[in-house]
């Protein structure tokens, strides 16, 4: 199996309004996917069809090569605030987690509880919300899933708590080479251990694809302002910013630019996801103005 998702047209609708609209994705197996995006574009939306919660409005979506089927043995999810069941002890997690996933591996969640210093007979609800989201982490894992997906697992974590959540993460990643779909407003932290990405905005995919592939082909130019049209074929401009004398855009282009009016250069993940939601933002802002006028 090559592709863990494919979408084609994919949309979810609430009344008339889309949470998701015309998703086209495929993602190849074996990649740590970083899906981000501001409030509401459709992120939970998305990973709920990917694991069956959710039936599209319209459009295709293979998951494993077949149907979404919640509940799957194959696929772990930890849903948005990682929920866990306040009055179940985190042993009682792991016996609910066997009893209920054919393919439990039992030393795996003893270990992790284990080497993650957590109680076993401690009340869920009693524990802080770094080991709420790791006990969640662990029910998922220990499904030995082939697709994990994590619904912005860490955002309620402090830095160190985060850390240790997504180094756990890799290593399992590392010694599993389960794929993994993982949403997550905090860019820095995608930028460390995503290697493929797929941005929303606004209920659309704005950019997909390897980590490495949209480094190498998005480049900041920055010189006198210029109209973004006269830059020629091949050369698509996510985002622009201009003073009176001066343009610098985000230009997509897969062959290298070499323009002696413009200094060029690489841009990191961070300014990448910037430059595509602030395009939408900017252009959403544009549409409200001309409504108001
Ligand atoms: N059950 C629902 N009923 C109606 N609208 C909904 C429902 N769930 C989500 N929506 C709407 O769908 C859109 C996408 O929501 P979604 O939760 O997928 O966004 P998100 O990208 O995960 O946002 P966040 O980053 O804030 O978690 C939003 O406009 C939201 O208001």
């Amino acid at each position: 199996m090559t592709s863990v998702v494919v979408t084609e047209g994919l949309t979810k609708r609430y009344g008339r309004r889309p949470a998701l609209a015309d998703c086209t994705l495929d993602i190849p197996a074996g990649h740590v996917v970083g899906l981000v995006g501001p409030n509401g574009a459709g992120k939970s939306t998305l990973l709920q069809l990917i694991c069956g919660l959710l039936r599209p409005s319209a459009g295709r979506l293979s998951v494993l090569g077949g149907e979404p089927a919640s509940g799957s043995a194959r696929l772990g999810f930890v849903a948005q605030d990682t929920p866990v069941y306040s009055g179940l002890s985190v042993e009682e997690h792991l016996r609910f987690g066997a009893h209920l996933n054919p393919s439990w591996d039992d030393q795996l969640a003893h270990e992790r509880v284990d080497r993650l210093g957590l109680d076993p007979k401690q009340k869920a609800g009693k524990l802080s919300g770094g080991q709420r989201a790791q006990l969640a982490l662990t029910v998922a894992i220990a499904k030995r899933p082939d697709l994990l997906l994590l619904d912005e697992p860490v955002a309620a974590l402090d830095p160190l708590a985060r850390r240790e959540f997504l180094q756990g993460l890799m290593e399992y990643v590392a010694e599993s080479g389960t794929s993994v779909v993982m949403s997550s407003h905090l860019v820095a932290d995608l930028e460390r251990v995503c290697d493929y990405l797929i941005v929303l905005v606004r209920s659309r995919v704005r950019v997909a694809g390897e980590v490495e592939e949209l480094l190498a082909t998005h480049h900041r130019l920055t010189g006198p302002r210029i109209d973004p049209e006269a830059l020629g074929p091949g050369r698509a401009v996510v985002h622009a910013r201009h003073t009176d004398v001066q343009s610098t855009l985000v230009v997509r282009s897969s062959a290298p630019i070499e323009d002696p009016a413009f200094s060029v250069d690489g841009i990191d993940l961070e300014d990448l996801v910037l430059a595509y939601m602030s395009e939408a933002a900017e252009s959403g802002r544009d549409r409200v103005l001309e409504k108001q006028r």
